[in-house]
């Protein structure tokens, strides 16, 4: 896995979030052109959106813009992840993550919505996510392009692309 290598993997997660057993030994070792040192989340205010009702559909979130999210200030320094045009607030729950800090923190106020898809399910995003959502947007960007997948010599996805 060349963007992210993971040191150990033993996360368990059970279905409820109250019964849950979150186990933090998931520090990444390497994340492709991230500059650790750039990362920053400081002092984070109080909401200013806070997470709506989890049986709200994501249609009927309040709609922030991407420059809303881009910008520490009008985010009020919290700790926003865009997956799939959802804004989820991560600020609390960042202690908790599996997968360590460092990864969420190197994609505040950005979308990691493929990086998300390759290691959570369905039923992760339902029972920890839904809850963290603070709203919808559009047009927030991914640093990095998702790679290419193959199958033996047959790409998955990308077709317009042709062959590298
Ligand atoms: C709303 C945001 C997120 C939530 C609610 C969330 C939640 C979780 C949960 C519940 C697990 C445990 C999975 C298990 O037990 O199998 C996990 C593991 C992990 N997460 Fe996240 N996560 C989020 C964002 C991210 C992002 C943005 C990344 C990377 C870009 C990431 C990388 C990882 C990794 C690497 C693991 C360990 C996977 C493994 O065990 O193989 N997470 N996360």
């Amino acid at each position: 896995m060349g963007w992210l290598q993971l040191n150990r993997q033993y996360a368990t997660l059970s279905s409820t979030h109250t019964n849950s057993t979150l186990h933090k030994d998931h520090s990444p070792t390497h994340i492709e052109g991230i500059h650790i040192e750039d990362i920053h989340i400081n002092n984070p205010q109080p909401h200013r959106y806070p997470p709506v009702a989890t049986d709200l559909p994501d249609a009927s979130l309040p709609f922030i813009p991407a420059s809303t999210v881009l910008d520490a200030e009008s985010r009020n320094h919290r700790l926003w992840l865009v997956i799939d045009n959802i804004i989820y607030d991560s600020t609390d729950f960042v202690s908790e993550h599996p997968g360590g800090s460092t990864v969420m923190n190197s994609f505040v106020g950005k979308d990691c919505s493929w990086q998300f898809w390759r290691f959570h399910t369905e039923e992760h995003m339902k029972v920890y996510g839904r809850g963290l959502r603070v709203g919808r947007t559009k047009g927030v960007k991914n640093p990095f392009r998702e790679p290419a997948r193959y199958v033996g010599l047959r790409r998955l996805g990308n077709a317009d692309e042709g062959w590298d």
